[in-house]
């Protein structure tokens, strides 16, 4: 394995996940021994909160962390970064639409796609955390023609976790029993978490449930609107479970899937499963080698396809929207 720092650009940094996640990457969690280099992006007034940051990262001396550096001039941060997870986003406030957001959020996404393209890496792999994650994936991917659009994908790792972890808990197996569990479509609430693939040791997850009423009653929304869920408890949303699966989700795509399972990532669909051509929809992948493949063959029956179609179709609205918009 090469032994020159990884370059991982973070926005947001100095947000609720950036605060979770840099000492995450800087230990060692995505790249183990490799040293790794971090460029981190904030807008102008919150580069005196990063500041403060990187001197707590500077106090733990991990001993694999190469550097730090820190700014709002995107085009410097990401100079010759092979990775960027794009954290920062612009939460709906109050009395905002969702094209408003669409609009605020889309702003940051065509001009970070645009600084990518003319200075990241060539081997750039990009991440998309920040919310709405499918669309902002898709607007930077449009902004940035240069980039390969299979080097784009959006965050649906933390639902995938959340699924796991809800599936262990019903059936009483450990997590390490569980794979093969699939988020299709958006990070939203119209995602859907598929059982009939999962398995728990080697056996359909769907029978071993036995229980079509808490699949869909209790199974689907405690997964789909977990976000919600966590922001009423809290009263902020998810940060460290976010920074865990935006790891999860970025080591194995940089270093491989397990074998034998498969984990969800949104990416750009080439009409699979029906999904329409072009959205950043959610899929069943293996990883490999920084890069990654849909599962192919599974078969879906009527129920599953309904939910799926549900989950693109606002994907396509969102689209439809961006569009509108001139953002792609
Ligand atoms: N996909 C997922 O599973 C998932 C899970 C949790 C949260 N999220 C989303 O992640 C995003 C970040 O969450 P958070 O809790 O860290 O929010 P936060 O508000 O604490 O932090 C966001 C940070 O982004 C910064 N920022 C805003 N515009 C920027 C720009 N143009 N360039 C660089 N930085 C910019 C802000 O200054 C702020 O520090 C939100 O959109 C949230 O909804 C996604
Ligand atoms: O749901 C949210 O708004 C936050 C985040 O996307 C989450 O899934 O926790």
């Amino acid at each position: 394995m090469s032994t020159a720092p990884l370059k991982v650009a973070v926005t947001g940094a100095a947000g609720q996940i950036g605060y979770s996640l840099l000492f995450r990457l800087a230990s060692g969690a995505l790249a183990g021994d490799r040293p790794i280099e971090l460029r981190l992006l904030e807008i102008t007034p919150a580069l005196k909160a990063l500041e403060g940051v990187v001197m707590e990262l500077d106090d733990c001396a991990f001993p694999n962390l190469a550097g730090v550096e820190i700014g709002d001039d995107a085009e410097k941060i990401f100079d010759g970064v092979n990775l960027a997870l794009l954290v920062g986003a612009r939460p709906r406030g109050p009395g905002m639409e969702r094209s408003d957001l669409l609009s605020a959020n889309g702003a940051i996404f065509t001009a970070q796609g645009k600084a990518l393209n003319k200075v990241a890496a060539s081997d750039v792999r990009i991440g998309v955390t920040g919310n709405p994650a499918n669309t902002n994936a898709l607007i930077a991917m449009s902004n940035a023609p240069d980039i390969p659009q299979e080097r784009f994908s959006a965050l649906t790792r933390l639902d995938h976790n959340r699924a796991i972890s809800q599936l262990a808990a019903k059936t009483g197996a450990p997590v390490t029993d569980i794979t093969k569990m699939t988020i299709w479509g958006n990070h939203s609430a119209t995602q859907y978490p598929d059982l009939f693939h999962a398995e728990v040791a080697g056996r359909n997850a769907a029978e071993v449930v036995g229980d079509q009423e808490w699949l869909e009653s209790t199974f689907i929304p405690t997964v789909a609107k977990r976000g919600a869920a966590i922001i009423d408890a809290r009263g902020s949303s998810s940060a460290a479970s976010a920074a865990s699966a935006t790891i999860d989700a970025a080591r194995d795509w940089l270093f491989g899937s397990a074998e034998g399972d498969w984990v969800s990532m949104a990416v750009r669909s080439q009409g699979e499963y029906g999904v329409p051509e072009g959205l950043i929809s959610s899929f069943p992948v293996t990883t490999s080698g920084g890069d990654w493949s849909i599962v192919e063959g599974l078969e879906i029956d009527e129920f599953s396809r309904g939910r799926i179609a549900a989950s693109t179709d606002e994907l396509a609205e969102e689209r439809a929207a961006v569009t509108e918009l001139g953002l792609i």
